[in-house]
């Protein structure tokens, strides 16, 4: 159990450090944030939330992998090295990736009811 405990404790200690070093990091939660209010506010359905609870750990998962990734890379190789650009260019396309993932399903979900929701207040 103690051992467990300790292993969250890093567990949370790898998410401030994300959280205060990575501006795109904070982003994203900020952006997950506001995704929840509006799954709120617009009553979206059990399937719909899957969907959105899906995107948004999607992206903060893969967040988090570039940050450690962008990390170990500096560790092995703080000067120039273009296989070094190469592993970051290519993480940070899977950031690209899984963002583009979130914003289709925050469109997918919440555009139609936004716009019924304008036609009803027009
Ligand atoms: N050691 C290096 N050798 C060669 N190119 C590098 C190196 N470090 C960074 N680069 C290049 O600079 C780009 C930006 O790297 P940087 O470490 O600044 O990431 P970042 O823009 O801060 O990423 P993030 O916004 O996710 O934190 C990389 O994608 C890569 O093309």
């Amino acid at each position: 159990m103690k051992r467990l405990i300790r292993s969250f404790g890093f567990a949370f200690k790898g998410l401030r450090y994300a959280t205060a070093t990575q501006p795109n990091f904070r982003i994203h939660l900020v952006l997950a944030f506001i995704a929840v209010m509006l799954g709120f506010a617009l009553h979206i359905a059990f399937a719909e939330w899957q969907w959105i609870m899906l995107a948004i750990a999607f992206v903060l998962v893969i967040e988090l992998l570039n940050t450690g990734i962008e990390t170990l890379t500096d560790l092995v190789s703080p000067d120039y090295n273009e296989m070094a650009g190469r592993v970051k260019d290519v993480c940070a396309g899977a950031v690209v990736i899984a963002a583009l993932f979130a914003l289709v399903t925050g469109i997918v979900i919440f555009l139609p009811k936004l716009i019924l929701l304008v036609r009803h207040a027009a």
